[in-house]
């Protein structure tokens, strides 16, 4: 598969929140796509799953333009997290994940469910006959998370995917994603860099409505600092404001 955005551009009114996003990704990659709150990362992605329609520039797959219908078709190709995870509460994990194995039509879906949820779920012995409703935000994060990956999609989109996970959950989907990634196109965003660097081969950062940097996480860097959230800093916050005077905050009312 391979995914060409030419000159997406997405506005809200007078606002520009994306301005002339250009890239081709193929399968195999992995986008970690980075940027300050606001810059514009959940609009790329909902751009990506047509949740939006941009407001010029097209979104083209092998080379076909998407368009405003977003066939079905490609629709099954992907699998997206996007905005808040909705799940069908009243449903077992196991349950849940049958009902999408149904709606992408996957009669053999019964052993992966089962693999995906008892790599996801600690204890899930304990927890696969309770419904969502009494879960966690964490464990219904994973169940989202193992919904998506169920009917192998070739463009996997996961917006903020490692929120609410705990350090052993998200090294526990960052270990999923990285033995996916070469079956699939990849685009994840997070503020967490340690997840990003681990999981991401290419990095796409938005500031200010714009693309910042496009490319290989190598070459960024190694044209920049040895960490990435150093380099990240250095490319889009030069002035870092680490030397502000805060003793208003103590001092005064
Ligand atoms: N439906 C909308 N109508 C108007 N403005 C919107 C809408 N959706 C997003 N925006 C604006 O677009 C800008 C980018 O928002 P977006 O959610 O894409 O940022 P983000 O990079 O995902 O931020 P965060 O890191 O905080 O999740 C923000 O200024 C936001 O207020």
């Amino acid at each position: 598969m391979e995914l060409t955005l030419q000159h997406l551009t997405k506005s809200f009114g007078p606002k520009t929140v994306l301005r002339d996003l250009s890239l081709t990704a193929q399968t195999g990659m992995c986008v970690g796509v980075l940027g300050r709150n606001g810059a514009g990362k959940s609009t790329l992605f909902n751009l990506l799953t047509n949740v939006l329609l941009p407001s010029s520039g097209q979104i083209l797959l092998d080379g076909q333009p998407l368009g405003e219908t977003f066939p079905v078709a490609v629709k099954r190709r992907m699998g997206a997290l996007v905005n808040q995870a909705y799940l069908v509460e009243q449903l077992t994990p196991e349950e849940y994940l049958r009902f999408v194995a149904r709606i992408y039509d996957l009669p053999d879906a019964q052993t992966r469910i089962e693999s995906l949820l008892a790599h996801l779920l600690e204890d899930y012995d304990a927890v696969r006959h309770k419904r969502l409703s009494s879960f966690s935000t964490g464990m219904k994060q994973k169940v989202a998370i193992a919904s998506c990956l169920l009917h192998r999609p070739e463009l996997l989109i996961l917006d903020e995917p490692f929120n609410g996970l705990d350090v052993f959950s998200a090294e526990s989907v960052l270990a999923l994603l990285n033995s996916y990634r070469p079956q699939a196109l990849t685009f994840v965003s997070s503020h967490n860099l340690a997840h990003i660097e681990k999981v991401a081969t290419h990095l796409l950062v938005i500031d200010e409505s714009e693309v910042k940097y496009w490319g290989a996480m190598q070459d960024f860097l190694n044209g920049q600092q040895a960490f990435l959230g150093d380099a990240l800093l250095q490319l889009i916050h030069p002035a870092a404001n680490t030397n502000q005077d805060l003793t208003w905050l103590t001092t005064q009312r």
